[in-house]
């Protein structure tokens, strides 16, 4: 816990002192045994992100630094290399020009031939929309690249200045700059403070650190999470997992997966530069495409067990999700679920009905605050996989559930058990 409390300065400083004790990440104490929602609550308090980038006179630099993160240009950048593109627009463009001067002069040979079977005139047209069309896009592409340029030199301006970029002169006595080791902490950090300026919907460092927290005393072999985003609470998970742990989590939103592919590739590479062999992004595996019918897919029968499942996506649709991932659970498993106090009389509610009413759960909502909001609540709705049992919940015990939510006692679930 010291160590998240000490995000801001001293933050490296005390990770890195547990490093050298061998720690790969450490909570308040190792008796802490969390297992209340009273104990979670203030466990998620303590954890809040300190107020380091408020009144910040740098800000305009960091979110030069971070737009870089948010422009899925880059992303694509880094997946398709500009050549190639430039090679194929600027071959059809040539192609296309040749073709157009070849029909162009056949034409004028014989016009009235030509004229007569009326393709050569087809011929030019088409010939001559393709060389407008590719030429174009070869001199966008070249424009863009100007400004991207640009862009990236106003990017590593602001990088030297706050410190994430060192100057070096290579072999060649040229001046040179580069990114420092990064490592999944620094990722995390850069992430938090993208999350709070721009209130994106990252899990957030309290909830974040219940998360951790469960992951570290369930000691997971299989975490599946829907909703990676750009990777942060996958991260925060990976971080604590048990050795030979990992992480699979999906991701629906193409801009998205390549966001996260991104960052889990800068969080290896301070621990590759330390020489380590197990890296944190390693144990997180991203999957593209909607959990609903992907999930299904990639997880194998029999021998993939789900021991923690976070739900993480669209509200409405937790309770499809929990129900393709339900044939990989193992018994004991963990199921959290972010957002059921903002979104548990809407969206979440047929999920909650579930877990709170099925034999084959034990729910309750741990209750805390909205990811960088103090003023709005929240909760995580954590449920416990019993295994399987009778097929659904008794009508009473449905019943006695929407009863419950409707005169607010939204809380404690019923244990389906004693329920039935
Ligand atoms: C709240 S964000 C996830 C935040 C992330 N867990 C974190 O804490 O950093 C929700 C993400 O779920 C994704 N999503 C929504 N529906 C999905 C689905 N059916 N399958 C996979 N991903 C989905 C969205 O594209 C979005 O990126």
């Amino acid at each position: 816990m010291r160590c998240l409390e000490g995000r801001g300065s001293n933050g490296p400083a005390c990770l890195a002192k547990f490093r050298r004790k061998g720690l790969r990440f450490c909570f308040l104490s190792s008796k802490s045994r969390v297992s209340t929602a009273k104990r979670l609550q203030k466990f998620a308090v303590a954890a809040r992100l300190p107020p380091d980038d408020r009144n910040d006179p740098d800000g305009p630099k960091r979110r030069a630094m971070e737009d870089e993160l948010r422009d899925p240009k880059y992303f694509l950048e880094y997946l398709l290399p500009r050549p190639l593109r430039l090679a194929f627009f600027g071959a059809s463009a040539a192609s296309c020009l040749i073709a157009t001067v070849l029909t162009a002069v056949r034409l004028l040979q014989s016009p009235a031939l030509e004229l007569a079977d009326g393709s050569g005139p087809r011929d030019l047209l088409v010939n001559i929309i393709g060389l407008a069309t590719f030429a174009s896009l070869f001199v966008y592409d070249q424009q863009q690249a100007q400004a991207r340029i640009e862009e990236r030199r106003k990017v590593r301006e602001a990088q030297i200045a706050l410190g994430d970029r060192e100057l070096f002169v290579n072999e060649k006595g040229e001046k040179m700059s580069r990114l420092k080791e990064v490592n999944d902490d620094w990722i995390i950090r850069r992430l938090e403070r993208w999350g709070q300026r721009d209130g994106m919907p990252f899990v957030g460092p309290a909830k974040g650190a219940i998360l951790q927290q469960l992951v570290a005393d369930k000691r997971p072999q299989l975490v599946v999470e829907v909703g990676t985003m750009a990777g942060y609470s996958a991260l925060l998970m990976a971080q604590v997992l048990p050795p030979g742990g990992r992480v699979v989590s999906f991701e629906k939103d193409l801009t998205w997966f390549l966001v996260a592919k991104r960052f889990m590739w800068q969080a290896n590479q301070g621990e590759k530069n330390a020489g380590l062999e197990t890296r944190v992004g390693d144990r997180v595996k991203l999957e593209w495409g909607d959990a609903r019918e992907v999930l299904p897919r990639v997880l194998r029968p029999g021998r993939d067990r789900i021991n923690l499942l976070f739900l993480d996506g669209t509200p409405k649709e937790y309770l499809d999700y929990l129900k393709a991932a339900e044939p990989f659970l193992e018994p004991g498993a963990l199921v959290v679920a972010d957002n059921a106090g903002v979104f548990g009389a809407g969206g979440l509610r047929p999920y909650l009905e579930y877990v709170r009413s099925s034999s084959q759960y034990r729910s309750e909502l741990v209750r805390c605050k909205l990811e960088w909001r103090e003023d709005v609540e929240d909760g995580i709705e954590i449920s416990t996989y019993l295994g399987p049992g009778p097929a659904g919940p008794s009508p009473i015990t449905a019943m006695m559930s929407k009863e419950a939510a409707a005169v607010g006692t939204e809380g404690s679930g019923s244990p389906g058990a004693a329920a039935v």
